[in-house]
């Protein structure tokens, strides 16, 4: 028997019974399942990443739906215990789903869901901070300044790179990479090079559109390239960012070899999934190029980071927060009870990942 997980309750006396996995922000989400006729459970525990076991003992013997968190693993044992409770719907807070096999929980009959969108922009900013911080090397700095290093100023200190007129390189030109992408032309003009197994339609016209204008006022015009091969970009490009889903084709996408064919100084940004980089061999490649610059916000074996990567000057690292803006994070926990209204409500719907 697992040990019992503590939980609040709203509406105790609602018909169908939804568990979400941790607290959310805003209380829309809350709202809109109990004008549902939901009685809403969310585990107070304190702890940060539920087990299985945990996960099991909340959704109990009847529950028709849950609303679930990246850190846990939602496979086969917990699509089995949902769909043994009468469960219909499940739903990531979180647009990437590597945490959830869509697989296991078809053969259940459990509906998945996840939250794209409403974090695009948010996270396409963490991304920009990221590589400005990088390249104006400002967490150096402001350690430097308060360690009271600081004696005047000259002419070498802390000097980085000009983004301007450089290219900035996108690997998964989807909804955040193109949303990086504008915002690094628009704001810096910088030239694009990316690749993406499609065409991003959208975004070489919008760089096409503002070539055009800054030609017609004068200014240098920016230019797009759609790379052939993902070596195209790592060679070319000044900053590249990484923005697929992390899946079996993206794992340890950039690598020992891959990290070679870049540029001594280059910025390497990844807001994507850890296991996309490996963290070992980029370790390594930090010490040998002091001059190369990463921006992570995600880790390959999250919450910890590989052994060295944290003594690192030339590494900046955030706990996985590029989502982390209040109006997104009330979004997601929206959209994802509305995930699971929707599948309680529409029960042949099987999955809508997107
Ligand atoms: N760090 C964070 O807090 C956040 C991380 N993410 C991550 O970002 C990912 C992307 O999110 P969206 O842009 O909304 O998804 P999306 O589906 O719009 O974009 C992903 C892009 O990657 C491309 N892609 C897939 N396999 C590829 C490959 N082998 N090589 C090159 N490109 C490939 C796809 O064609 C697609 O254009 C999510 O799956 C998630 O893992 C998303 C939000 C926040
Ligand atoms: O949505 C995601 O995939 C995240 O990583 C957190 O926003």
């Amino acid at each position: 028997m697992a040990k019992p997980v503590s939980i609040e309750v709203w509406n105790p006396n609602g018909k169908y019974r939804v568990v979400s996995t941790k607290s959310m922000p805003g209380t829309r989400w809350i709202n809109l399942l109990v004008q549902q006729d939901c009685r809403v459970e969310i585990c107070t525990e304190k702890k940060t990443i539920l087990s299985v076991e945990d996960i099991i003992a909340l959704i109990g013997t009847k529950c028709d739906g849950v609303i679930g968190q990246l850190t846990e693993d939602w496979g086969e044992t917990l699509f089995s215990a949902l769909s043994k409770a009468g469960g219909k719907a499940f739903s990531n807070m979180a647009v990437g789903y590597n945490n959830v096999d869509v697989e296991a929980a078809t053969k259940y009959g459990v509906a998945v869901g996840n939250t794209p969108g409403v974090l695009t922009e948010t996270t396409a900013e963490l991304a920009a901070s990221l590589s400005l911080a990088a390249s104006r090397r400002i967490v150096e700095a402001d350690g430097f300044m308060r360690a009271g290093l600081y004696d005047g100023w000259l002419p070498h200190l802390f000097v980085g790179n000009l983004l301007k007129g450089q290219t900035v390189g996108v690997i998964g030109a989807g909804r955040i990479g193109s949303a990086y992408a504008r915002m690094m032309i628009e704001g810096f003009k910088m030239n694009l090079i990316y690749f993406d197994l499609y065409q991003a339609t959208r975004l070489e016209k919008f760089v096409t559109a503002y070539g055009q204008f800054l030609k017609a006022s004068g200014e240098e015009p920016v230019t797009w390239r759609r790379a052939s091969s993902m070596d195209e970009v790592l060679q070319q490009a000044d900053v590249i960012s990484l923005h697929p889903i992390l899946d079996k084709t993206t794992y340890h996408l950039i690598n020992k070899e891959r990290l070679s064919k870049m540029k001594k100084e280059a910025i390497l940004i990844n807001c994507s999934r850890g296991p996309v980089v490996d963290e070992e061999a980029l370790v390594e490649h930090l010490k040998q190029n002091p001059m190369f610059r990463v921006g992570l916000d995600v880790f390959e074996d999250e919450p910890y980071m590989k052994p060295g990567l944290a003594d690192m000057k030339n590494a900046i690292v955030v706990p996985h927060i590029a989502s982390a803006s209040k109006w997104t994070r009330e979004g997601m926990a929206t959209l994802a009870a509305l995930n699971v209204l929707v599948c309680i409500f529409y029960t042949h719907i099987t999955h809508f990942v997107c």
